[in-house]
């Protein structure tokens, strides 16, 4: 299996070399040249089997030959061994028609561990194998950073920094990152918001000279290993009920669209998606592009639901490439009128696939905590704000007649204020983590400067 630049620049890659590389040097991001497709009869089969069967039958095709089966399996068997639920993503059914993928019972209690705690194997292997050592650099609003430094926490193949916006993420979120006393693992509180976090990662890595010195990695979505990893929860909640002999829809709470894009290569595969819908908080880009066909920037406001609080929504790139039928000169253009300009058109061709992939819909902060208050009032679930912003939206765009599962993507003892302030009541944290309020903290405080931050990295990793 070969991988592509979204930009259509850079060299081609297999999947290790994609894996370790994260952001393609072109600025792109890399996809599958093919995405592969199962029959109904290969789909079929995966109902009932181990969380652990499906994602090696479903990632299989996709890495070549990186890793033997046996190696592969082991791999799989050992990121999903600290999962706290038996089903590793269990399916709930909230109301008539309507259900709940629960995708919080990993290590650091959101998605992100699904994909984080195996990208923390396959690298580890990977690079033992390569006499290799890696600088992961990410950029997080929360549940990426303390996903990864938990993935990564002592292994020895990597240094890991992870910048969060200061002042911006919950305390639980903060003090996962801040805990981990291990020495290769180092968060860095930088002065601004997400997007500029993820600005100067991306900036980082279009440093060459840098990029190259400390032999950099990324471990954000745009690393198809970790857009890869959750395909497979898409296939074990749809064939749970009923697929390929019954379409399903999803509801996706939206940020950096690696989840929903996940969603997208679940049903390129053949698995019979009717609706996937992408759901924002008041940081509402992708609904108003969706709405209008105009990708446009208008200034990140925060929430109660922050791990969504972006405006350049990286992943997005990844579907352009696909709407655009694969013209990286096309995506690279809008790529560098975004930068300039804060805003890019989408062609009306473009738009109108983008419309047949995708519906959408954005709940405002009081619908967010009203669905909060509502949902634990009618069926005893709590949700957290993010999975809540889902919620609302999936109960707007629901078909009567076709199961619609919303991704809960994170536990609500992530949120414990927000989740009091809705329902009045304050979530406990599994008693695995009890002592998080008593761990010391280490955190660095860092500009919103590259050079700052690649001074820093410099530092660390040859102290
Ligand atoms: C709890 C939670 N929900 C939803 C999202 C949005 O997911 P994505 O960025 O893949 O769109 C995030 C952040 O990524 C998150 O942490
Ligand atoms: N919401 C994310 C933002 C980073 O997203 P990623 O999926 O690209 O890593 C977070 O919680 O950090």
């Amino acid at each position: 299996m070969k991988y592509v630049s979204t930009r259509g620049k850079a060299p081609v890659l297999n999947f290790e070399e994609a894996m370790l590389t994260g952001l393609a040097r072109d600025g792109g991001l890399y996809l599958p040249e093919t995405i592969p497709v199962f029959d109904a009869a290969q789909i079929a089969a995966l109902a009932g089997l181990p969380y652990e069967e499906v994602a090696f039958r479903v990632m299989k095709p996709f890495i070549g030959d990186t890793f033997t089966d046996a190696e592969f399996r082991a791999i799989i068997e050992r990121a999903y061994s600290g999962f706290g639920h038996a089903a590793r993503a269990p399916l709930v059914q909230t109301d008539a028609n309507q259900f709940l993928l629960e995708l919080f019972h990993g290590p650091t209690l959101a998605f992100k561990d699904f994909a984080m705690q195996m990208i923390g194997q396959m690298f580890e292997v990977a690079l033992k194998r390569r006499g290799d050592r890696v600088t992961i650099i990410g950029a997080t609003s929360g549940d990426t950073g303390s996903a990864a430094i938990e993935a990564f926490r002592g292994l020895d193949a990597v240094d890991v920094f992870i910048l969060f916006p200061h002042g911006r993420v919950s305390e639980v979120q903060r003090r996962q990152m801040t805990t981990p006393s291990e020495p290769n693992v180092h968060a860095l509180a930088l002065d601004g918001d997400f997007d500029d976090c993820q600005a100067r990662v991306k900036d980082a890595f279009n440093h060459f000279d840098f990029r190259d010195r400390v032999r950099l990695a990324g471990v954000n979505s745009i690393n198809w290993a970790r857009v890869l990893a959750q395909v497979v929860y898409y296939f074990t909640a749809a064939t749970a009920l009923g697929a390929p002999h019954r379409k399903v829809s999803f509801t996706v709470p939206t940020g950096n669209f690696g989840d929903i894009f996940a969603g997208y290569v679940a049903r390129r595969m053949g698995l019979p998606i009717h609706k996937l819908v992408i759901a924002t908080n008041r940081n509402d880009i992708l609904h108003r592009t969706m709405e209008t066909g105009a990708y446009t920037k208008s200034g990140v406001e925060p929430t109660i639901s922050p791990s969504m609080d972006i405006q350049v929504s990286s992943n997005f790139e990844r579907v352009l490439f696909e709407v655009y039928d694969r013209d990286g000169a096309a995506v690279a253009d809008q790529m560098k009128m975004l930068g300039e300009s804060g805003s890019f058109p989408i062609s009306q061709g473009a738009l109108g696939r983008l419309r047949d992939l995708f519906a959408s819909g954005r709940a405002s902060e009081e619908e967010t905590a009203a669905t909060i208050t509502r949902s634990f009032a009618t069926s005893g679930e709590i949700l957290c704000p993010h999975t809540a912003v889902g919620v609302k939206v999936a109960h707007e765009l629901a078909d009567p007649q076709v199961p619609m599962i919303t991704l809960a993507t994170a536990h609500p003892a992530k949120f414990p204020d927000a989740v009091e302030a809705a329902m009045g009541r304050r979530p406990p944290l599994p008693n695995r983590m009890s002592d998080l309020y008593e761990r010391p903290e280490r955190v660095t405080r860092v500009a919103n400067e590259l050079v700052a931050i690649e001074t820093l990295i410099e530092e660390k990793i040859s102290a």
